[in-house]
């Protein structure tokens, strides 16, 4: 069995930031504690309770409704870019299923998303995936804004967010044929967007390795949220962010669901280090990119160490 990790827990909920005003000496070590939990697993966990835990229930019984359609329903959503088309019953990773919606948090991806899945309607599951997906990209772009404050360029945040799209993705991993088997999930993967928010169920079995090669088990506390450095984030800060080699390992007796709003650079923006991030201790170790251009090398090659190969100089 692998081994467990202590990974960075950040309270952000309105009642520890209460009193705490943007700019002050609290906020900016709040800012630092993000940073750090980047830079040391690129994994931590965050409490926000800007996303009830009421959204959070209607989420997981919206996710099993639609897990519970037919296949072929399930089968219609397709997009020829990676990582967005209905995956089921694939023989690498059997337990899995997942959806990716682009844009989730528009009010109309939504709705055509839903409407592909129920085209009799289901206003209530359109209402609860917009909701939270707009929520979770809330809760990433306020991370993302804490780490360009922690590297005091929050005059370069705006430009971010316009350069900024997502991808909401869907997961269901079924419970293995044998209570006692343990199944790969998820196989082994850096994230290659930016930054990931995680929201999963009751069921456990994330896994990150750690910097010294060893599989950790990541215990989510009950309704926090995991957010994850992945390339695109690690190429920008010139390598200082660490992005979290993870995968997920199932077993025992229930499914396990989760979702993730995955924030990445829009199709024609270039992932480039901030000069305020290059000095004689840090010197440049990545070339400029196009990141739908690095996106397509790592699915030709789907090499674990494709950003260092793509973009390291
Ligand atoms: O299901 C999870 O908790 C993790 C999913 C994940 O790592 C991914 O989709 O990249
Ligand atoms: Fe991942």
């Amino acid at each position: 069995m692998a081994a467990k990790v202590e990974i960075p827990f950040l309270d952000i909920s309105e009642e520890a930031l209460a009193g705490i005003e943007v700019k002050s000496e609290k906020w900016k070590e709040l800012c630092n504690e993000v940073r750090e939990a980047c830079e040391t697993h690129g994994i931590f966990f965050l409490v926000y309770d800007k996303i009830p835990t009421s959204l959070r229930e209607e989420m997981f019984v919206a996710l099993k409704a639609l897990f519970d359609l037919p296949e072929e329903t399930k089968n219609k959503h397709v997009n020829p870019k990676p990582y967005r088309s209905y995956l089921g019953n694939c023989p690498v990773i059997p337990f899995h299923e997942s959806f990716g919606v682009d844009d989730a948090p528009t009010l109309d991806a939504s709705q055509a998303f839903t409407n592909l899945m129920w085209p009799e309607g289901n206003p209530s599951f359109c209402e609860t995936i917009h909701g939270m997906s707009s929520k979770m990209q809330e809760l990433n772009f306020l991370v993302m804004k804490m780490i360009y404050e922690s590297f005091d360029i929050e005059k370069l945040y705006d430009s971010f967010v316009e350069e900024t799209t997502s991808i909401f993705r869907i997961m269901k991993y079924k419970v293995p044929p044998s209570a006692t088997d343990s199944s790969i999930g998820l196989v082994a993967h850096t994230d290659k967007n930016a930054i990931t928010i995680l929201c999963q169920n009751e069921v456990q079995g994330l896994e990150i390795q750690t910097k010294n090669g060893d599989w950790a088990q990541v215990m989510v506390p009950e309704n926090a949220f995991t957010a994850v450095v992945g390339d695109a984030l690690k190429a920008w800060s010139n390598g200082r962010l660490h992005a979290a080699r993870h995968r997920v390992v199932i077993s025992g007796e229930k499914d396990r669901y989760s979702c993730g709003l995955f924030s990445m650079p829009k199709e024609e923006a270039v992932v480039e280090v901030p000069d305020e991030l290059v000095d004689m201790e840090h010197p440049l170790q990545y070339r400029p990119f196009n990141y739908s251009d690095y996106i397509s090398y790592f699915v030709s090659k789907l090499s674990d160490d494709a950003l260092e190969i793509y973009a390291g100089i």
